[in-house]
C-alpha cells in the first residue's frame, strides 16, 4: 500500500543559506557515506519505490516489478541510484561555489521536467526517504545536528528543483490533459 504523501514528510520550505559549521557536518558525514555509494543509492531508491510505488511509473524496466529483491537486481534502478549519488557528490563538493550547485540543479530539473516529466512531488519524498536511510545506515554519523544540516541541503534543493519547472512552465498532468 502506497503510503501517505505527509508521512514522515520533512519540512521542505526555503531555508536559509547553510552556515560553514553546517556545510562541514554535511561534507564530513558524507565522506563515510560515499564510502558505501553504491550501496547506499540502491537501499534508497528500494525504500523510495517499494513505499511510494507510483514512483516506478517513470521506469520502464521496473514499473511492474514489486518484490524489492528483483527490484534491487534491477540494471536501470542501480544505474539511476549510481546517477543520485554522484550528483550529491558534485553539490557536497561544491557547497562553497552556488553557481556549480545552480548549474547542476538545472540540468536536473530541466531533464526531469522535459525528457522523463517526473511531477516535483517525488523530489520532495525521495528527499525524505534519504533523510531516513542516511539516519539508519549511519546512525553514529547522523547525529540531530547533521541530520538537519541535511535537511536543509535538501530542502534547498527541492526548492531549486521546483523553481526549475516553474520557469519551464510545469504544470500538473493532470491540468493539462483535463
Ligand atoms: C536528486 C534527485 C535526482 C537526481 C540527481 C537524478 C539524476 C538523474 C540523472 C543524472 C539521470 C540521467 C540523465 C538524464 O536522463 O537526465 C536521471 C534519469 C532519470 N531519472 Fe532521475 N534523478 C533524481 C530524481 C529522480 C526522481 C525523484 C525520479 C522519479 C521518481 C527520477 C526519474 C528519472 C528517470 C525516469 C530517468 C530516466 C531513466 C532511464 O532512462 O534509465 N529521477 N536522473
Amino acid at each position: 500500500m502506497e503510503r501517505m504523501q505527509g508521512e514522515g514528510e520533512v519540512d521542505l520550505e526555503q531555508p536559509s543559506p547553510l552556515t560553514d559549521k553546517e556545510k562541514m557536518m554535511i561534507q564530513d558525514s558524507w565522506r563515510k557515506v560515499f564510502q558505501n555509494c553504491d550501496d547506499v543509492g540502491v537501499t534508497i531508491l528500494v525504500r523510495l519505490f517499494v513505499n511510494f510505488p507510483s514512483s516506478k511509473q517513470y521506469f520502464s524496466q521496473f514499473k511492474n516489478i514489486e518484490e524489492p529483491e528483483e527490484l534491487e537486481r534491477c540494471a536501470q534502478l542501480r544505474k539511476h541510484a549510481h546517477r543520485i549519488m554522484d550528483a550529491i557528490n558534485t553539490l557536497v563538493e561544491s557547497l562553497d561555489d552556488s553557481e556549480k550547485v545552480a548549474s547542476v540543479l538545472k540540468v536536473v530539473g530541466k531533464a526531469h521536467a522535459l525528457r522523463h516529466k517526473v511531477e516535483p512531488v517525488y523530489f520532495k519524498i525521495l528527499s525524505g526517504v534519504i533523510l531516513e536511510v542516511l539516519g539508519e545506515e549511519f546512525p553514529n554519523v547522523v547525529t540531530p545536528d547533521v541530520a538537519a544540516a541535511w535537511t536543509k541541503l535538501l530542502a534547498t534543493v527541492y526548492c531549486s528543483i521546483t523553481a526549475i519547472y516553474e520557469e519551464l512552465g510545469w504544470t500538473k498532468l493532470s491540468t493539462t490533459t483535463g
